[in-house]
């Protein structure tokens, strides 16, 4: 959309007062005039003109107006976010690059400037195991009892679950986390909901001492090494030094979200096999108590010990025989808490058992080995470029991966975790926030859209913050570039990966330019492929996901365009990780490893480190823009194909919800049409809070035929006319994972049986 030519009327129509426009204008034509490049002139515009309480609108306009002559072909997605000279030197990255001594490869064709050798050194961290993870080991101070013979052993069947990561070496992650660093440096800095200016402080010296009474005191109690051991409790500093504790005693965490209902903690214990779970008796939500240790109790017969809720007062809680009081539980570590010593295992030892969102279907219990915090902390340290003394936050449980990627990302790296004891979605958080002189702050779409839904963060400079980054679902770009502003100026790093990869393969870094919604590049340490239908039909195939998947003909699009292709190679298809990938997984405990991820898929030709490796599914679609940017389009199985056209339920929700005021969020499903015949499209749309009032239809019910057309409107216009919208639900709300995330498959079931009825 072109952008109008900048009057005091446009701006006043942007939210600016009529008396301080014209100034306003003068200011931003001098910048204009004084910078030679859109980028130098945004990053003016953006960091030293717009100011958090200009109109957001007036930020999209000025943004328009910079990069109204951008060719996005040539140069990729429009950044909101640009790195400076003097940022660009002190990320780890160029840190790092200055003094790595990554062989001829490196040597050879670095050019000197971290932003231009990005490419070669994320290439190298897969291509180069041997030279790449030693002196990242060294700095995230992985402590080895005994040091592996070398990084990376492929199997000789060539299955990549067979292949051995560190071969040979024994360690404990969580004593790497604990030891080798100041023991008075701030571990973690947390703060309750009602004073969430006061934050306390708890020293890294203070969490290993608490951390490793835990461990005494499982030992006490005759758990032993290799035991699963439950939590079910939010995150809190107890939480945390059980979760170490549990690691440190050789024992596999087996976290779970407090949310869970009985059932769902009952199959998890069992899955997993737990001689134990940590529990709290209540958990405050707002000002409600709910029950916990009653949900635990519910969930079979496994010990407990129990937490009180309220620290330092006695848990409320009818004890089952067997159970003990967190109080009881340390008396009988005390005596031994000092001359504990942590438990050292192989490093393909289980640390912790977690299970994915169940997105796409039941579940997965995935363990992670002592191994994958390592690409936790690695990613880190790349990509949020957590630094030592660090602040970290990321509201998260530990039932959920983000959870354990917190413990192991920030103290890893040196860092410190910051904990707020009550809802993201309100004020005290940003409070929280602010006193805690946060760095790295982690969202999802959801709170993103509740803040500015709310407007609740209002005001807050956040001025210790580096950067954001952004996990668990696909974001708005409207809404990231509203976060970005919020935070004045801060980048966003989108983070995609996935429970059974430990972390992330697309990302970001501070060394490139950012674009809201949009991943600047693979992740450290992986490499990855987009899978299509033969490349004439990309764009308009009438295949859908079943057919691609028995398809014998992929077209393969490796991660970085190779050197002398053209950088405009837009391309969309499903990725694919090509194995090695330090961390990812290698057994289930639900399920079959090997089919849940390789039966059936492509084998890459040939590849340096393990021969022609069969390539790892992942189920994500997604697309790579110019640049070796990409955008992700949600999961494979919520591709739909519309009259023969395929398109992501993300892009057409998107359609949606940034061009129709009244829809807060939306769901796209396609239904296979009664008697044959191309899909359907049907959405369920949340209203805005209010907006049924003004808008409602007939019996003060939503004006559904007016939403339906709207919608179509939307869809028409920013993506394609041929893609009818055939029906419409106004719902009061989507249904969600328990981590939050929209589970189209129940809709399209809904859907389904409602035609089945008829
Ligand atoms: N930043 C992001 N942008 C877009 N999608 C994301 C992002 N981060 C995570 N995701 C989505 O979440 C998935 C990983 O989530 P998780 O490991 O919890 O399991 P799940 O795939 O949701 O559940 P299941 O495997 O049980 O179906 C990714 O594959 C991707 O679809």
């Amino acid at each position: 959309m072109a952008a109008p030519r900048l009057t005091p009327e446009v701006l006043k129509s942007h939210g600016m007062t009529w008396e301080i426009a014209p100034s306003f204008i003068d200011e931003i034509a001098a910048v204009m005039q004084a910078e030679s490049n859109p980028c130098s002139a945004w990053q003016v515009l953006s960091k030293q003109v717009l100011r958090q309480d200009h109109d957001f609108r007036l930020h999209q306009l000025l943004h328009r107006q910079v990069f109204q002559g951008w060719d996005v072909e040539c140069q990729g997605p429009i950044p909101t976010w640009i790195p400076t000279d003097e940022g660009t030197r002190e990320t780890n990255l160029a840190c790092f690059m200055q003094v790595w001594q990554g062989g001829e490869a490196w040597e050879e064709r670095r050019q000197g400037d971290p932003t231009k050798d990005w490419p070669l050194l994320q290439q190298l961290s897969w291509e180069e195991p041997e030279a790449f993870w030693p002196p990242v080991l060294q700095h995230l101070r992985v402590n080895f009892h005994q040091m592996p013979s070398r990084m990376f052993q492929a199997a000789s069947s060539g299955n990549p679950d067979e292949h051995v990561w560190l071969p040979g070496a024994r360690l404990n992650i969580a004593e790497s986390c604990l030891e080798a660093r100041d023991p008075d440096a701030p571990a973690i800095q947390w703060a309750d909901e009602a004073s969430p200016r006061v934050v306390q402080t708890i020293s890294l010296g203070s969490l290993r001492l608490q951390s490793f009474h835990v461990a005494a005191s499982l030992q006490q109690l005759g758990i032993r090494p290799g035991a699963a051991v439950g939590v079910a409790m939010p995150m809190t500093p107890e939480s945390v030094a059980i979760y170490l504790g549990i690691i440190l005693a050789g024992c596999a965490a087996v976290s779970i979200a407090d949310s869970f209902a009985p059932s769902e903690i009952q199959s998890r214990l069992k899955i997993s096999g737990a001689a134990l779970i940590f529990t709290q008796d209540h958990v405050m939500r707002g000002k409600r108590q709910h029950p916990m240790f009653d949900k635990v109790a519910k969930a079979g017969d496994v010990r407990a010990v129990v937490l009180p809720c309220q620290a330092g007062s006695a848990p409320q809680a009818e004890f089952r025989p067997g159970d003990l009081s967190w109080q009881d539980f340390l008396r009988a570590g005390k005596p031994y808490r000092r001359e504990f010593r942590p438990c050292i295992v192989h490093s393909n030892d289980i640390c912790n058992i977690l299970f994915s969102s169940g997105t796409t279907g039941e579940p997965k219990a995935i363990p992670w080995t002592h191994v994958t915090p390592i690409r936790c902390g690695a990613n880190a340290w790349a990509h949020q470029d957590v630094r030592q003394r660090d602040v970290v936050c990321w509201p998260t449980s530990l039932g959920w991966m983000m959870g354990p990627w917190l413990v192991f990302a920030a103290l890893l790296n040196g860092a410190a975790i910051a904990l707020f004891n009550g809802p993201p979605l309100a004020r005290p958080f940003g409070d929280f926030v602010d006193a805690a002189r946060v760095t790295m702050l982690g969202v999802v779409p959801s709170i993103v859209r509740a803040w500015r839904g709310s407007d609740c963060m209002q005001g807050f400079e956040w001025g210790a913050l580096r950067c954001f980054s952004s996990t668990g679902e696909a974001s708005s770009p409207e809404d990231y570039h509203w976060l970005m502003a919020r935070g004045g100026y801060k980048p966003v790093m989108e983070y995609c990966g996935g429970t059974e990869i430990g972390g992330g393969f697309l990302s970001g870094t501070l060394l490139q330019p950012q674009a809201p919604a949009t991943f600047s590049t693979p992740t450290i340490g992986t490499n990855l492929v987009l899978l299509g239908p033969e490349p004439e039909a990309s764009s308009s195939s009438g295949s859908n996901n079943d057919e691609r998947q028995q398809s014998p003909h992929w077209s393969l699009t490796a991660a970085q365009p190779a050197e002398g292709q053209s950088c405009s190679s837009g391309f969309t298809g499903e990725l694919a990780l090509v194995p090695p990938m330090l961390g990812a997984s290698q057994r289930l405990l639900n399920r079959d490893h090997f089919h849940a991820y390789y039966q059936g898929m492509p084998r890459l030709k040939a590849s340096s480190l393990a021969g022609s490796p069969v390539l790892r599914r992942h189920g994500d679609e997604v697309e790579r823009l110019p640049c070796g940017y990409y955008v992700a389009h949600g999961r494979s199985d919520d591709t739909m194909n519309l009259g023969g056209i395929k398109v992501s339920s993300v892009e057409l929700e998107k359609a949606c919800t940034s061009e129709v005021q009244e829809v807060m969020e939306a769901a796209a499903v396609a239904v296979p049409s009664l008697g044959g015949g191309p899909s359907r499209l049907v959405l369920f749309l949340v209203l805005q809070p209010g907006s049924l009032g003004q808008h409602a239809g007939a019996g003060n019910q939503p004006d559904k035929p007016r939403l339906q057309q709207q919608c179509q409107q939307a869809i028409r216009s920013r993506l394609n006319p041929l893609f009818k919208v055939a029906e419409v639900h106004v719902v009061e709300s989507l249904p969600r994972t328990a981590s939050n995330k929209v589970m189209r498959r129940l809709l399209r079931e809904q859907v389904d049986n409602k035609a089945s009825k008829l």
